[in-house]
């Protein structure tokens, strides 16, 4: 299975690297919360669906974007976000142990509450460039993110750092999303 290395991750400028200017492209930029913007969009009905949250090895890309070396074992968190009955983003964390220190220390027992919540709140944060790529479907992260119904379509990824203390985030745009806002 194709890994979803740095080749996924085209630098923008590649044609066909990012959707035409439109409700898709502004999200996928989105430099603030998506969990803010996934509520305002699905009302009382935004959901959390914790996938699965373990201690696991990293993928190759993923290590080289957090500057971590093999054999390295971090906090991986993957879950759904969207309404009760539609996927709307499959979201990937990767989060080395000194990272659940400090600011972060509630992050392993967050549950269904939304990231978002604890990276965009008391705590100053800093979030690097976001890379934005047309997803692979065939690509580890593609079968990773794909749900019943939910072709991935889309996915971005930035490292925040809090307080010094940098996770990855990849966020898997699902085709219910894309329909959603493109009505
Ligand atoms: C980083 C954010 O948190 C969101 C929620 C996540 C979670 O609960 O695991 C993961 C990524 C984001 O889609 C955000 O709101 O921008």
């Amino acid at each position: 299975m194709a890994e979803p290395g740095l080749r996924h991750w085209r630098p923008r400028a590649v044609p066909g690297a990012r959707p035409r200017p439109g409700p898709v492209r502004d999200w996928l930029d989105e430099p603030g919360s998506l969990t803010r913007r996934l509520r305002a969009q699905a009302g009382g009905a935004f959901r959390v669906q914790v996938l699965r949250e373990y201690w696991g090895r990293p993928w190759p890309d993923e290590r080289r974007r957090l500057g971590v070396r093999a054999p390295a074992w971090l906090w991986i968190r993957e879950v759904r976000l969207g309404t009760g009955d539609q996927p709307w983003i499959h979201a990937r964390s990767v989060i080395p142990r000194h990272s659940l220190e400090g600011p972060l220390r509630r992050l392993r027992t967050l549950g269904r509450q939304p990231l978002g919540a604890l990276l965009f709140g008391r705590y100053p944060v800093a979030r690097g460039p976001i890379e934005v790529a047309p997803l692979d479907a065939s690509s580890r992260l593609g079968a990773r993110a794909r749900a019943p119904g939910a072709e991935p379509c889309w996915a971005r990824r930035s490292v925040f750092s809090i307080a010094g203390r940098p996770l990855l985030v990849t966020e898997v745009f699902l085709q219910p999303l894309i329909e959603e806002l493109h009505p």
